[in-house]
């Protein structure tokens, strides 16, 4: 296993809106998260985080600088690359779940999994592991809007593990919650972390939450600094 699990290294990122001109969201930041780290990004809002993991999660390209996931640079390869690595290699957890509506609790962290090609049994079998770790295996065939709030979330982060990803991002993964629904789905993804030893960095304006995590960096002006 490669030392670093995500680094970020001279990352800019600058948005042209015609005038008044152009915004620049991300001028140069430098990250490195090692398996098993759990950080906290804590940003106003506006100042870029959505762009940021977009970037680290390889759905957005940054106008210079690189990504590696597991000691490989994948900002420069092609898109075909880029999306095997982002199938196989990183977990995405929203604000609000995502989840496909027409599909079970089970099938929505089976999917991934049959598109990485693994076989369904097996399939079947991680993501039941996976719903009975989160506490929602009870809940496996019903859909996301038989499900509560949470339940979804839990699903939801049991679907960006499903491949065993090094890297978890999220985006104010308990942010649509309420305190005390919050504190499951953040106690259920710690621990999944914890167990699992990938790397995660979650966005939240919670600083409680983002107090309970490894390390804690605020994104301001466009650059990364100790929070
Ligand atoms: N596609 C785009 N085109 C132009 N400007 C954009 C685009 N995406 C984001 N921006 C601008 O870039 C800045 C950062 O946006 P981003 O969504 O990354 O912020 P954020 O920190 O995630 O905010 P929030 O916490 O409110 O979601 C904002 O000023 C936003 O208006």
């Amino acid at each position: 296993m490669s030392d670093v699990a995500l680094r970020l290294s001279g990352i800019t990122k600058a948005y042209n809106l015609g005038t008044p001109g152009v915004v620049e969201v991300l001028r140069g930041v430098d990250l490195n998260l090692a398996p098993g780290e759990i950080v906290a990004l804590v940003a106003p809002s506006g100042a870029g985080k959505s762009t940021l993991l977009h970037i680290a999660g390889l759905l957005d390209t940054p106008d210079a600088g690189s990504v590696e996931i597991s000691g490989e640079a994948v900002s420069a390869q092609s898109d075909r690359v880029r999306t095997a690595v982002r199938r196989d290699s990183v977990g995405f957890v929203y604000q609000f779940h995502h989840l496909l509506p027409e599909f079970s609790a089970l099938e929505n962290v089976v999917l991934p999994q049959l598109a990485a090609g693994k076989a369904r049994r097996e399939a079947d079998a991680q993501a039941l592991a996976l719903l009975d770790a989160v506490g929602v295996a009870h809940r496996a065939g019903h859909r996301p809007a038989e499900l509560s709030g949470g339940e979804q979330q839990r699903v939801a982060l049991c679907r960006a593990l499903a491949n065993g990803p090094a890297v978890l991002l999220a985006d104010e993964p308990t942010g649509n919650l309420d305190p005390e629904t919050a504190e499951t789905v953040f106690a259920s993804l710690l621990r999944l972390v914890r167990e699992t030893g990938l790397a995660a960095l979650i966005a939240t304006h919670n600083l409680e939450l983002a107090g309970r995590m490894d390390r804690q960096l605020r994104l301001d002006q466009g650059v990364l600094t100790v929070a």
